[in-house]
């Protein structure tokens, strides 16, 4: 690249033009705004994990020609990661002289903050949402949105009560029926866990079965339903302007590259061999800022088109290393609704399992290949890469490209197959085939925003022969047993060529046991919890299996009734509380539920705590 080939480095803050100077490639997009004193974006945990540092990012889709809004963790976000982008604090949208949002006067007035320290990041996760929805979103989509905000004074009931005004009124998340029906009609019952009839399929027939439901109450008066967005424009100059290569200097002789196309990207990483590729920065971040770990050549591959290409067809899906996990997420849910039902069993599990990982503000930027290339031994998704025939594809700096089976890709701690000289491309998802089956499995403190205690990710490919059913092929990784994620291969063995039966349950039941070792004393703890998961999963897996080839093979001997809970989904249940109180009115505010004076003042301003400095 040529040096003339670099041009003025620019963003927009709250719709005002920034000229970003070189030297500030060592700077989060945190650091600045609050350099340019918008303090109402708060650093908290610094790693992605709190939601308080929340804003929102709009960029230009060339691809798509449109304007895509998105919430990102600020903490994590390099300054010059942003360029050529619209940024939207706290403090763009609304204001205390020219009136607060309605986002912020609801949750002001339905008592949702407290200390007011993570509100505005509660804030901008639903403002970034209302923006990129077209329609009202679901309260489900609300509780996704959050699941990357954590409060720890005010309590989440009153924050979802605010929201939830916002909400399109028939939401089928509180019934969660389309997941959880059973395939043989009956169903399991959100309440009680076991099969009941009711066969309900919205918010207030699941209420007849589910007899602890409420009616939403929200003390503000907005009405959701009305608002309409006059927020802040996206700037006209980023529709216009050019996707550029840039090269940016730093504090501590940091550079900071974004390449545009694949073959500057390839010529950068010849010429600096240990340049460290990030995309989210999600995992570099925190090596570089928590870990102290020093990488003077960043290469920033987010913008690389051949790194964010899409092919469906008809044998499987191939998606750039560069895809965002949010779009991953979207591109899987598509096909899903498009493909035959056999094809996606994978689609599913990757649904599933991507559901829980993180928050939204991290999968919105965080990679596929940053998380495959991490090789995290805890990480959600390789166990499904490698039990579902995923293949990935690497290239190296002289253009030849070559493939290697998710299987074999894991090599050791943090260890993969792949030079100095490499990286990776894509990755290719195979369909699944009639009578194959995948799943995924997470178990962690928390649901939400957490990471696994054990993870894994499972397939079998069955073959019918007369009455029976035999095991063509079959995948067992297990994630959070060892130093990376693990094929179970004796377990494998085991299983292919068998019969589909209790007998086989039985035995594979067994040999996991000896093909899973945790230490006493292995790193993660908890070592007798976490075998019993390695057995439980596959236990839940059998049944699941066995549920679904029941509808194809009613023969096939199945279990009973009360094992069903096992093989439903876990669907996001929603924060409904209700407090009832008599309010005694004793001539004074004293003993009614009045909004706390600072309230509309935490919703937007920059309050700032001593704790934290500028
Ligand atoms: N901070 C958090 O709360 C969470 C972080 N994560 C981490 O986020 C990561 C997801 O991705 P990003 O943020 O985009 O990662 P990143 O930009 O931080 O890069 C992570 C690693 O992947 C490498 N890498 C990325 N793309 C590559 C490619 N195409 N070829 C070769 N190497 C490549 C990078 O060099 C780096 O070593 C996962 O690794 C996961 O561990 C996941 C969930 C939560
Ligand atoms: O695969 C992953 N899932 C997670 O939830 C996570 N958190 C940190 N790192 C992670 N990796």
């Amino acid at each position: 690249m040529e040096q003339n080939e670099f041009m003025e480095a620019i963003m927009y803050v709250n719709g005002v033009r920034r000229v970003l100077p070189d030297g500030l490639a060592h700077m989060t997009l945190l650091e600045y705004l609050r350099d340019l004193g918008l303090t109402g974006t708060k650093l908290g945990c610094g790693e992605g994990g709190c939601g308080s540092c929340t804003v929102m990012v709009s960029s230009y889709d060339r691809e798509s020609k449109t304007c895509v809004h998105y919430a990102v963790n600020a903490c994590l976000a390099p300054l010059y990661s942003v360029e050529g982008m619209h940024v939207i604090s706290i403090e763009g949208v609304g204001h205390r002289k020219l009136g607060l949002h309605p986002l912020q006067e609801s949750l002001a007035s339905s008592h949702g903050s407290q200390c007011g320290f993570c509100t505005p990041g509660f804030v901008m996760s639903m403002y970034a949402l209302l923006r990129s929805s077209k329609n009202s979103p679901s309260e489900e989509e609300i509780e996704e949105c959050l699941a990357g905000n954590l409060c720890r004074c005010t309590g989440y009931r009153p924050i979802i009560d605010a929201f939830r005004v916002f909400a399109k009124s028939d939401d089928a998340l509180y019934s969660g029926l389309s997941s959880l029906s059973l395939q043989d009609g009956s169903n399991i019952c959100p309440s009680t866990g076991k099969p009941c009839s009711c066969g309900s399929k919205t918010t207030s027939e699941a209420a007849t079965c589910n007899e602890d439901r409420f009616q939403s109450i929200s003390y503000s008066d907005i009405d959701g339903a009305k608002y309409t967005d006059k927020e802040l424009i996206f700037p006209p100059e980023l529709l216009l302007r050019k996707l550029a290569p840039l090269k940016l200097g730093g504090n501590e002789g940091i550079t900071w590259y974004r390449p545009v196309s694949l073959q500057n990207l390839l010529e950068l990483k010849a010429n600096f061999p240990d340049a460290k590729l990030l995309v989210g920065n999600t995992e570099v971040g925190i090596e570089m800022r928590l870990k102290r770990l020093q990488y003077p050549v960043l290469i920033s591959a987010a913008q690389v088109p051949e790194l964010n290409a899409l092919n469906v067809n008809d044998n499987g899906i191939e998606v750039g290393s560069a895809l965002r996990l949010s779009e991953l997420l979207r591109l899987f849910r598509k096909v899903v609704k498009e493909r035959p039902a056999h094809e996606t069993s994978a689609c599913k599990a990757f649904i599933e399992q991507l559901k829980w990982f993180a928050g939204t503000q991290i999968r919105n930027v965080a990679c596929i290949g940053g998380n495959i290339c991490t090789a995290s031994p805890i990480s959600d998704l390789n166990p499904l890469w490698m039990a579902s025939r995923a293949e990935f594809r690497i290239i190296n700096c002289n253009g030849d490209a070559r493939s290697i089976p998710a299987k074999d890709f894991f090599l050791g701690y943090r260890k993969v197959d792949m030079g100095s000289n490499e990286i990776l491309l894509s990755v290719f998802l195979p369909w699944t085939r009639p009578l194959e089956y995948v799943k995924e499995f997470k178990q962690a403190h928390r649901r939400d925003d957490d990471i696994a205690i054990v993870n894994g990710g499972m397939r079998v490919f069955l073959e019918e022969k007369g009455q029976q059913l035999f095991v063509s092929d079959a995948s067992i990784v297990y994630g959070g047993v060892a130093p990376l994620s693990l094929r179970a291969r004796n377990t494998e063995e085991l299983l292919i060529g068998k019969n589909w039966n209790k007998c086989l349950l039985q035995d594979a039941l067994k040999v996991i046991q000896s093909d899973v070792l945790i230490k006493e004393g292995a790193p993660g703890g908890m070592v007798e919890f976490r075998k019993s998961l390695t057995l439980s999963f596959f236990f839940k897996f059998f049944l699941w299996v066995t549920h679904h080839v029941n509808n194809v093979n009613p023969t096939i001997e199945t279990f009973p009734p009360s094992h069903m809970s096992a093989v439903q989904l876990v669907p996001r249940f929603s924060r409904i509380g209700k407090q009832d109180y008599e309010t005694v009115k004793q001539g004074t505010s004293v003993g009614l539920p009045e909004v706390h004076l600072s309230a509309r003042m935490q919703v937007f301003w920059s309050i700032c705590w001593l704790a934290e400095g500028p």
